[in-house]
């Protein structure tokens, strides 16, 4: 398959890596777009694909081509692109917040799929919603799953208002975990534990809630009750994050990342 990548950061090297590892593409059929002659020189000494600086028409020549520059770099790019792709290409796009109305009309195209991935996407560990344009086919959808499915798990929804929020829950999701790790990592050093046994403590200790959470039928209070004794620490320190509104913190930030995805549609809808 054909496929090209405009946007190749760490999301779009993260598909580069993905669909040469499960033979969805080849180096001679992976064009990669470099922003400028540095960018091409960091690309090449990657050896995943061909690069190439610049929208050119044997670039567009293709029967995929991937988005993923920065959502406030999308006005300039989409207008270089307009009118270049060719209209039986499938364009995934996967900025946050910018609409499938919006890629369609600035970028006079078609089939197109709009995709959030997340970042454990670079370890096959990832989870990607996305929505294809109306005039999708399930040609398109099955390019998509097959394509997709290469860094992880996905699901289609059809609602794309909900898309805001799937930004800000699993597209952002793993800064938040790598947020709280980076806290009690940070304070195990405060209680006098060097930095690598204060990392395997936080690290194991999540990898291993993790499990017992998706392992049993237990509920998420009756999980956090099992582990708070009467009287013990637990307690000490979930009285002290309630006490601090860290629920009501925790769950203004994720609206605040759900309402920038939509001031982003705004932004790049105009
Ligand atoms: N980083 C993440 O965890 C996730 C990011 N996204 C979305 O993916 C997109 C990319 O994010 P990242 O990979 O993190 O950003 P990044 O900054 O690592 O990559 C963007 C790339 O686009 C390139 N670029 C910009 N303008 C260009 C142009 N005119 N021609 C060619 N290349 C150009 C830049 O040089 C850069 O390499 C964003 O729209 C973001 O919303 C979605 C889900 C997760
Ligand atoms: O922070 C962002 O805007 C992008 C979208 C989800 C993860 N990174």
């Amino acid at each position: 398959m054909k496929i090209t990548i405009l946007g190749c950061g760490n999301m779009g090297l993260t598909y580069a890596r993905a669909f040469l590892q499960y033979h969805k593409t080849t180096f001679d059929d992976l064009t990669l777009i470099a922003k400028d002659e540095k960018h091409a020189t960091e690309l090449n000494s990657m050896k995943l694909g061909k690069v190439i600086t610049g929208i050119t028409p044997d670039a567009m020549q293709c029967d995929v081509l991937i988005l993923a520059v920065k959502p406030q770099d999308f006005i300039g790019v989409a207008g270089s692109l307009k009118g270049k792709i060719p209209p039986e290409t499938l364009l995934i796009s996967i900025l946050a917040g910018v609409k499938l109305d919006t890629l369609q009309e600035k970028l006079g195209h078609k089939y197109i799929v709009r995709a959030m991935p997340n970042m454990p996407a670079q370890f096959g560990m990832g989870i990607t919603v996305y929505i294809p344009s109306s005039d999708a086919n399930v040609h398109h959808l099955s390019t998509v799953e097959n394509l997709l499915n290469t860094t992880g798990r996905t699901f289609m929804i059809e609602n794309e208002n909900l898309m805001d929020g799937v930004t800000a829950l699993s597209g952002s999701g793993p800064a938040y975990f790598y947020y709280i790790v980076k806290i009690m990592t940070d304070t195990a050093k405060k209680m006098g534990f060097d930095e690598s046994l204060a990392n395997l403590l936080v690290m194991h200790t999540m990898h291993g809630a993790f499990h017992v959470m998706n392992n049993s039928d237990t509920g998420l209070d009756e999980l956090i009750r099992k582990v708070a004794s009467k009287g013990g620490t637990t307690e000490a320190a979930l009285k002290t994050m309630k006490d601090n509104k860290f629920d009501e913190i925790f769950a203004t930030a994720l609206l605040n990342a759900e309402k920038r995805s939509k001031e982003l549609s705004e932004l790049n809808g105009k």
